[in-house]
């Protein structure tokens, strides 16, 4: 295992690594450091959450001159929890060098990224609409860049953001250095590096298989009508730290948040159309555990670092077998272990066949949990903290009652009489869960091989209600006549099922 002292990197940067708790390189970090260092154009692919940004953030830092007052490099990324998340941890790694690093997003007040860019910035983590935006009002000028980075670029392309990092790439000096890095590196990502990179180096870390080990996959086989009631239970018998729960639609995400609301649980919902305000605090509440658990669409989670998600379930099986890697890579980041769960209606099997083939590994079939299955859970962790406070010897005001209960009762009695009141049991308050139709899309098409029309695997089956978290405040008329259609946007119903299945939603949602 390679250390960070092998790169021969600034000793300031190597102090700021320790105290952020690094002591050795991940593969992917002491495969791509050195090329990157040595000017080369990369493609890096390495499984979820095992550091992929400092693999580019160490050699942009180490790379960058504190004394040059220009912007040096630029990095893209498909949202905005994203370009935040960067920007911390790049500014943790330049903390000592003295190098900054500037989230530019849609959403944010741009005379006040004016100003934080006066603070002159080596480093700009953008989302590819709003660095358009000040690219076309020259507040950011690109003469001077001499590395891009695009991360998550395969969600970039499904964001429909390709021309627009067509015209950003375009506009920045040819000399450049341009690194590419996904989880996931589907056929499209390998045309675009193919075509935007200089003779790039494939670093991929070998796995055999595409989600790390230490996530332990399963799946429940289940009617649409009985996921909810199965999600509530597994919440209560895996008694998570933090669950992520993926859901396909927007309104989907709204509402599982405020059905687990209603049952008690600490949950609430993101995805794109919530304002930015709203986005922040979201995941910030969740960084700091005051939810428990989040209820997403895939894009909202992408790339989304978040220490202590202990499970994830895919409430709704995931579009293609990529999202799957992506979702449940929530868990099991930085060498720590997760479970991931998946909820697949008896129709959905193909889909889930082609997941378990796209990831090279078997996920393990469990059962709908009984009512009783639920309450011991529930009983386990009760006495969990039961023993906890023994231990912690918190009940000492305490000891008079008891002696005086114990004179009339006996002490099994009491005991289990206190743990009834203690345990909660599962709660069955109505909620509203509009139904889903399974998803269904082709299968040749699922697989990745293209099919007749439209040549995007993605996209079928969700309703009309296709989460896009695209850029809101994006330059430009955005309805030039030439512009192809972007998914979601208009797309006419694919089959009968599909547009039945659209009619059969709108008239619920209007209910
Ligand atoms: N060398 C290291 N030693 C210990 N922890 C590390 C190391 N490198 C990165 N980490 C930590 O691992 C976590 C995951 O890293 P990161 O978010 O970069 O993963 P990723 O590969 O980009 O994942 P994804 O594909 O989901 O975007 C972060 O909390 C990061 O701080
Ligand atoms: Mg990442």
């Amino acid at each position: 295992m390679a250390t960070f002292n092998d790169f021969g990197l600034d000793q300031q940067i190597i102090r700021a690594i320790s105290d952020m708790g690094f002591e050795e390189a991940t593969p992917i970090q002491a495969q791509t450091i050195p090329t990157a260092i040595s000017g080369k154009d990369l493609v890096g692919q390495a499984q979820t959450g095992t550091g992929k940004t400092a693999a580019f953030g160490i050699p942009l830092i180490e790379k960058a001159n504190t004394n040059d007052p220009d912007i040096q490099s630029v990095i893209l990324t498909p949202t905005r929890e994203l370009a935040v998340q960067i920007a911390e941890e790049l500014n943790k790694i330049g903390n000592f060098k003295g190098v900054k690093a500037l989230p530019i997003y849609g959403g944010q007040d741009i005379s006040r990224q004016m100003r934080a860019l006066k603070q002159r910035p080596q480093i700009i983590v953008a989302t590819p609409g709003r660095f358009m935006d000040h690219m076309r009002r020259k507040t950011i000028r690109l003469q001077s860049i001499s590395i891009v980075v695009l991360d998550e670029a395969d969600e970039m392309l499904n964001m429909g953001f390709v021309e627009d990092i067509e015209t950003i790439l375009a506009e920045v000096p040819e000399s450049r250095q341009t690194l590419l890095f996904s989880a996931t590196m589907p056929k499209r990502i390998q045309a675009l590096a193919q075509k935007f990179l200089r003779e790039p180096e494939f670093i991929t870390v070998k796995a055999k298989e595409m989600t790390v080990e230490n996530i332990e996959q399963q799946y429940m086989e289940l009617a649409e009508k009985q996921k909810f009631d199965a999600l509530c239970r597994m919440l209560d018998i895996h008694t998570p730290e933090l669950a992520i729960v993926f859901g396909r639609t927007k309104r989907r995400v709204d509402e599982l948040s405020e059905a687990l609301l209603k049952r008690g649980y600490i949950a609430e919902g993101i995805h794109g159309d919530l304002n930015q305000a709203k986005r922040d605090s979201v995941i910030r509440k969740f960084k700091e555990s005051t939810i428990e658990v989040l209820v997403a669409t895939d894009v909202a989670a992408r790339g989304i670092d978040v220490s202590g998600v202990t499970h994830v379930y895919n409430f709704d099986i995931p579009q293609d077998p990529e999202s799957y890697v992506h979702r449940i890579g929530r868990t099991g980041r930085a060498g720590k272990t997760g479970l991931a769960l998946m909820f697949v209606t008896p129709r959905e099997i193909d889909h889930l066949k082609s997941i378990e083939k796209m990831t090279n590994r078997k996920i393990t079939r469990i059962n709908v949990p009984t009512f009783a299955e639920a309450i011991e859970g529930q009983q386990r962790l009760t006495i969990d903290k039961l023993l906890e406070t023994v231990e912690e010897k918190e009940y000492l005001a305490y000891k008079n009652s008891a002696e005086q209960l114990l004179e009339e009762i006996d002490s099994v009695t009491l005991v289990a009489a206190a743990l009834k009141m203690l345990v909660k049991e599962p709660n069955t308050t109505p909620v509203k869960i509009t139904g889903e139709a399974p998803l269904r899309v082709k299968k040749a098409h699922f697989d990745g091989k293209k099919g007749g029309g439209g040549g995007n695997y993605r996209g079928g089956g969700s309703g009309g209600g296709r989460d896009r978290d695209r850029d809101r405040n994006r330059g430009g008329g955005g309805g030039g006549g030439s512009r192809p259609r972007k998914e979601g946007e208009g797309r006419p119903p694919r089959n009968n099922a599909e547009r039945s299945f659209k009619k059969r939603n709108r008239n619920k949602t209007s209910q």
